[in-house]
């Protein structure tokens, strides 16, 4: 268990290390959009999971806009209901949310984005009754209440590392769903949402690993698809932190 500051996103380190390094070998060609995609399927493949080409030639957004960010993405405290429909307003459906959840067989949250369902779920005053009591206890001792927001646990809390498995990228996210161990609300309630259309397809990819990996590369494709900018649009950013011309940012030296 590791402690970070608490931001909700970390491993701008390693985006920034690729990028100086394909910047070194040609300058001003490589976009951060295309470094993400290709970043994104080597940690898939590597982790056990599927392989895929990821479609390139993207260019890097000219704007960055945190509202934006927050008003798109999904929260891990939203109804199944907005999420689905902040999906579908992107063209993905209910099948793409599930394949793509199962990105959620790897990976760490920081305790702020679960410790709501641990003590006082929704104003209860008892911990969220879709998550298993015995699950529940560890991940108390893990998230003390008004402790530090910031410590890591396992998405998955099975095959999280490849040093306890060789398979890290599999279908265990969803056994966990069916055994009710999904570490955030927005994963529990695939699978415990009376009558929701994503109970079939948890139940689906439980059983059927290899339909979950072909779904999953499908669904990354139709995510890496959403209004991409090519050609002349957009921009290949020299810092994949700003848009250029932002900040105090100096550009590379040529020396
Ligand atoms: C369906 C809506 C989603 C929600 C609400 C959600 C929410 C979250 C949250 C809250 C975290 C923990 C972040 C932290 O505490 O630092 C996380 C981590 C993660 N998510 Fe998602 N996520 C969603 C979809 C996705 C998708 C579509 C993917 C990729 C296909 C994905 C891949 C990951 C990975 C790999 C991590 C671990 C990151 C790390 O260890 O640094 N998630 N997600
Ligand atoms: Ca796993």
């Amino acid at each position: 268990m590791i402690q970070i500051d608490s931001h909700a996103v970390r491993g701008f380190g390693v985006v920034d290390n690729i990028k100086t390094a394909a910047e070194k070998a040609c300058p001003g060609v490589v976009s951060c959009a295309d470094i993400l995609a290709i970043a994104a399927e080597a940690s898939v493949s590597l982790a056990g999971g599927p392989s895929w080409n990821a479609l390139l030639g993207r260019r890097d957004s000219r704007t960055a806009n945190f509202a934006g960010a927050n008003r798109f993405l999904p929260s891990p405290f939203e109804v199944l209901t907005n999420i689905t429909a902040k999906f579908a307003a992107l063209n993905l459906s209910v099948t793409d949310l599930v394949a793509l959840s199962g990105a959620h067989t790897f990976g760490r949250a920081q305790c702020f984005t679960f410790s709501n369902r641990l003590y006082n779920f929704s104003g209860t005053g008892n911990p969220d009754p879709t998550s298993n009591s015995s699950y529940l206890a560890i991940l108390r001792q893990i998230c003390s209440q008004n402790g530090n927001r910031s410590i890591l646990t396992n998405l998955d809390l099975t095959t999280p590392n490849v040093f306890d498995s060789n398979y890290v990228f599999d279908s265990n996210y969803f056994s966990n769903l069916r055994r009710n161990e999904g570490l955030l609300q927005s994963d529990q309630e695939l699978f415990s949402t009376n009558g929701a259309a994503t109970v079939a397809i948890v139940n689906n990819f439980r059983g059927n690993q290899r339909r979950f990996f072909a779904s999953f590369v499908q669904s990354m494709i139709n995510m890496g698809n959403i209004s991409p900018l090519t050609g002349r649009n957009g921009e290949i950013r020299s810092d994949c932190k700003r848009v250029n011309g932002a900040g105090n940012w100096v550009g590379w030296s040529s020396s």
